[in-house]
Formats: C-alpha cells, sequence, structure tokens
C-alpha cells in the first residue's frame, strides 16, 4: 500500500460521520482509498521512533469530527501527535481491549486513552459511560483514534440503567438513541455539558464574557414523543431471488456503527400512532417486496385532524391518525394555534415540549431591553416550564420598545405565529415554496391579520434588503437549518442590527460559531455588538444526543 496517501487529521482527510455511519462518498477518492487501506492494516504497535510530529490545525467547524477530536484533545490534555504512517493504526484487524471510559464526547460516544498505543491513541465506544470498564472491539482508524463496538461492560457504572429499565430492546444495536442506559437526568447533565462545549470549543474569546449555561428544559414526555420517523428498506437481492434462496427483508432503522438496517417492529420514542402505522406499513411492504426493485425510505408522520361530531350537535374534535404520503398534509395543535403542513416538509417533532420552548421564547423576546427599562416596559410572560394553558392562551403585554419581529427561517410559521402578540408587525422568511405557503394558509386557520403578519418566500440571507422595521424596536427569531447561518446571513445582521435576537438551533456548534462570527463582525466594524443574556437547552429529543440550543442577545 502506499502510505502517501493516508492523510492527517485535516478538514478534508476526516470522513463525514452521519449517525455513526461514515460515509466514504464524502472522501476526496485518494483518502478514501486509504481508509480501506487502514481497515486492512494488520500491524501491531509501532515499533519504531515516531517519524513525524504534526499539531492539529484548526478543523473545520461544520464537520461532527471535528467536535470529537476536540473531545479527543481535551481527554489527551494537549493536540500533539507522533505519528507513524507505516503504522497507521496500533491495532489488529478487530482486536479486541478491555479499556477505561475516560469521558463521553458530545457525540454520546465513550472516549478512552490508551497511553501505550501508538502515540496515545482513542478509542470511541457507542453506549457507555465514564469510569466503566468494558470490552471494546476496534472496526476502524482514523487518525489518532479508532472506533470500536461495545462487547461487554466488564465494571458498569453506578448510573448505568439495569437492563429492564431500558425502554428500547434494540437499544445498543440501534444508531437512532445513544443514552437510554442512563437516567434522564444524567440525559440532561450530559446535555447541559453538551451545550456548554458548544460554546467553549467554538464561541472563541467571546466564551469567557458568557453568562453559565441554564439548566435544560425537560420534555414532558420521556418516550413515545417523536411525531415523524423515516424507517427504511433494501430490495431483495436479485440474484438470491431467481436462485430461489430465501431472504429476509429488514425494515427498520440503521444498525449502530454499521451500513445495515435493523429490523425493527417497534420503535419507543415514537408516538403509538406512529408504532400502529408502522406494524400496517412493515406489513405491507413484507407483502408486496418483491415488486421493489431498490430500497427506499418510509414516512410516518401523527397527524391530528379536526373529525366532526359524530350526532348533527355535537363539536367537532380532533383524531390521531398516522400520514404515510409526503404530499398529505398533517395537522398539528401548539396549544391553541394549529398547524397545517405537508408530511414531506420540516416541523418540530416533538409536539409535548412546544408550549414550554414557545413560552420561553416569547419570554426571551420581550425581556427588557435595558437595565434602565422600568418595571411597567417589562412583558408579563408564563414561566419557562411549560405552563402550556397560561402561554398559548394569554397575551402578552408589551415591552415598550420592542414591537416588530422577523422570523427567519420561519418555515410554516411556527414562531411567527405563535409568537405574534405584542408585536406591531411580524414578517417571516423562509427559502421553501411549500412551507411559506402553508405558513400564509396557517395565519388564515388562526384567525390572524394579513396585514400585520406576513411570510416571504425569499433567501433568509436576503431578508433585511425588504423590511423597513425600525432596527432600534425590531426582535429577530433565527432557526436555520444544522449548517447554521451563511456568512451573508450574519453581514446584513449586522448591516441592520436587530435590537434583540433569539437564536434557537438544533446544532450548538453551529451556534456558537454563528455567535463569534456576528460578535467578530460587530468589533471589526468597531460596534459594540451584543451581550448574550442566556443559553439554554431544550429537550426535543429524549433518549438521543440531540439537543435544541436557544440564545438571547440583547444590542448594547
Ligand atoms: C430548522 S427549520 C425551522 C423552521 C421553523 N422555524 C420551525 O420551527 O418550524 C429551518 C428552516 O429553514 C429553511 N431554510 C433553509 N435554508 C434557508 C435559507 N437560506 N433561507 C430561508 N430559509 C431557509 C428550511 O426550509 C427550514 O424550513
Amino acid at each position: 500500500m502506499s502510505h502517501s496517501t493516508i492523510a492527517p487529521p485535516s478538514a478534508a482527510a476526516v470522513p463525514a460521520v452521519v449517525n455513526g455511519i461514515t460515509e466514504a462518498s464524502a472522501l476526496p477518492t485518494s483518502a478514501a482509498a486509504s481508509t480501506s487501506d487502514i481497515n486492512s492494516q494488520t500491524t501491531a504497535v509501532p515499533a519504531v521512533p515516531p517519524k513525524r510530529s504534526k499539531k492539529v490545525k484548526r478543523l473545520h467547524k461544520k464537520d461532527i469530527d471535528d467536535v470529537l477530536m476536540r473531545d479527543i484533545i481535551d481527554l489527551r490534555g494537549h493536540d500533539h501527535w507522533t505519528w507513524d504512517p507505516a503504522n497507521p493504526a496500533p491495532f489488529h484487524n478487530f482486536e479486541e481491549l478491555e479499556v477505561t471510559i475516560g469521558s463521553l464526547a458530545q457525540s454520546g460516544e465513550g472516549l478512552a486513552l490508551l497511553p501505550d498505543r501508538g502515540d496515545g491513541w482513542i478509542v470511541v465506544v457507542p453506549f457507555v459511560i465514564p469510569g466503566e470498564k468494558v470490552k471494546a472491539r476496534v472496526y476502524r482508524h482514523n487518525w489518532g483514534y479508532s472506533y470500536a463496538d461495545l462487547v461487554e461492560v466488564i465494571e458498569p457504572a453506578s448510573n448505568r440503567l439495569t437492563q429492564e429499565k431500558i425502554l428500547c430492546k434494540y437499544f445498543s444495536q440501534c444508531a437512532g438513541c445513544q443514552l437510554q442506559h442512563i437516567s434522564y437526568t444524567d440525559q440532561m447533565e450530559f446535555k447541559k455539558q453538551v451545550v456548554d462545549n458548544a460554546f467553549k470549543n467554538y464561541a472563541g474569546k467571546y466564551y469567557a464574557s458568557l453568562p453559565p449555561v441554564d439548566p435544560v428544559s425537560q420534555s414532558p414526555l420521556h418516550s413515545h414523543y417523536r411525531t415523524k420517523i423515516t424507517p427504511h428498506f433494501e430490495a431483495l437481492n436479485p440474484k438470491h431471488q431467481s436462485a430461489g434462496v430465501a431472504q429476509s427483508v429488514n425494515i427498520g432503522f440503521m444498525q449502530a456503527g454499521k451500513r445495515r438496517i435493523l429490523d425493527i417492529e417497534e420503535c419507543p420514542i415514537a408516538t403509538p400512532i406512529l408504532n400502529e402505522g408502522m406494524a400496517a406499513m412493515r406489513a405491507k411492504v413484507k407483502e408486496n417486496i418483491t415488486s421493489y426493485k431498490k430500497g427506499a425510505t418510509l414516512l410516518l408522520r401523527e397527524s391530528n385532524p379536526v373529525v366532526p361530531g359524530t350526532e348533527s350537535n355535537d363539536p367537532p374534535s380532533t383524531t390521531k391518525i398516522c400520514i404515510t404520503d409526503h404530499k398529505a398534509s398533517i395537522t398539528e395543535w401548539v396549544g391553541k394555534f394549529r398547524f397545517d403542513y405537508p408530511a414531506g416538509s420540516f416541523f418540530q417533532n416533538n409536539n409535548s415540549i412546544l408550549p414550554s420552548l414557545i413560552g420561553y421564547v416569547q419570554q426571551q423576546l420581550h425581556l427588557p431591553l435595558s437595565p434602565s427599562s422600568s418595571e411597567s416596559d417589562v412583558a408579563t410572560t408564563t414561566s419557562v416550564e411549560g405552563d402550556t394553558n397560561g402561554l398559548l392562551g394569554s397575551s402578552v403585554s408589551l415591552n415598550r420598545e420592542i414591537r416588530y419581529l422577523v422570523d427567519a427561517y420561519c418555515g410554516s410559521g411556527l414562531f411567527g405565529i405563535t409568537c405574534h402578540e405584542g408585536f406591531k408587525k411580524v414578517l417571516g422568511v423562509e427559502i421553501s415554496a411549500a412551507s411559506i405557503s402553508c405558513a400564509t394558509n396557517n395565519l388564515v386557520l388562526n384567525k390572524l391579520s394579513t396585514e400585520t403578519t406576513a411570510f416571504h418566500l425569499d433567501d433568509a440571507d436576503k431578508i433585511f434588503a425588504h423590511i423597513d422595521f425600525p432596527a432600534d424596536e425590531t426582535a429577530l427569531i433565527i432557526d436555520p437549518p444544522r449548517k447554521g447561518c451563511s456568512e451573508e446571513f450574519l453581514d446584513q445582521m449586522v448591516a441592520f442590527l436587530p435590537a434583540r435576537v433569539v437564536y434557537v438551533s438544533c446544532n450548538v456548534q453551529t451556534q456558537a460559531r454563528d455567535l463569534q462570527g456576528l460578535l467578530d463582525r460587530c468589533h471589526a466594524k468597531g460596534l459594540p455588538g451584543y451581550k448574550v443574556e442566556a443559553i439554554r437547552g431544550f429537550d426535543l429529543f429524549p433518549q438521543t444526543r440531540h439537543v435544541e440550543g436557544v440564545m438571547t442577545l440583547t444590542r448594547l
């Protein structure tokens, strides 16, 4: 093999990992080739002195491997490696090791440091707890670290949940959940740390002046909360089919660390109606499996449409149904508000926590603008933790100074509509035509005036081009996709300078990076910038490593 193709840990060379699966296609061709070479290595610990030394450079922030690399550096205590390209991984193929877990990475995986292997090699093991001694089998190697399967927990941590308390029989095989083996309280602690680490690692010098991260707001439902699931299946192998070889079909989710689908009949984090739908869908796919030339991803989404009363004078009510057609319309209720949207488009997946998330966003939007604001200026809102009726049934008395709301990346209007009270005008911007037409329809469904609330189809990068709101009286909600805001978005934001910003994000690393980008831009222009009022996680994704971050900024 040619060692020259084995790259040191730069963003370009480190494969992107999605759901624990390395995407070979994300690699440049030579690096992809070298990865398979590494996998076929059978070398042991390098016997020769290290040949070269590399300092880890600033890595690409959007790459999950960069996030992992920072956790690895934290555990090693330094970011220098000596590395022997002739022996890139100090293990035999599929070697089994006994390791002690030193820390949990933000991916939810455990990290174990092996000081005697290579130059201090890290092994990444899923479904473990710091302090545990485990047996792990290495199966894939990157520069300075290897991925391993958990084979056995030899010495469990005292806070590991016993098997009967674990929700799902597929936990530790399925890639969907990472944290079912720890209590919900421990999950909240982990997620708070994830938020804090994101700002420590990606907010640069601004981290030092941030307020302490608030405790994570809990989800009312810890299981059966997901209103959307997307199981996959693969078509039968035509060669086996023509040879009459019996084949089973797996319909479910990706297996942890593998490129295989795990057959799953029931998912305990999905709502009951979705599990009913999954049983029916599985039966239908199995019945028709020979007609599929290719595999597919199925969609199951909960909808709560209004149904008329059975008798003529019965009031209408809602019922839960499972929708499987991407183009069909979903109806979802958030407190008193109704949202209709196409099944294939974006909507938050945990309805149970939306009232408290929105209550908090409302409260943050209306925080007083300056410490000198009098009591009477301060908005009256509900408490943070899930006062559903108070929040969504009450009106918000307006802080005197904030009168306009811009909802960037508005989707089908969730924040613009639920937070509209107390604003003179609300404008949402969204790039998906389907979502914008739903947002506009949702205005009508909720009997909101289209004179005061409007949704525009546009790129958020141009959001301020058509806005004539006074910046001093404008609050901005940002809720971008995982990749965060573009440079152009931040440029125009600094040109406009809204008085208040509430940034909601399903990726706290890009959120923290954007904070740095925003403050750097302000300082480059000699502007005082923004004060970070609060940073708080919301647990939209119980049992998984994911956390939604909400950050509030006030212009100085
Ligand atoms: C995380 S979702 C948030 C949607 C909405 N705020 C909600 O909570 O339902 C992000 C949204 O940003 C939209 N989007 C992505 N890129 C965009 C862009 N450049 N300009 C405007 N919207 C964009 C997506 O279509 C998606 O609806």
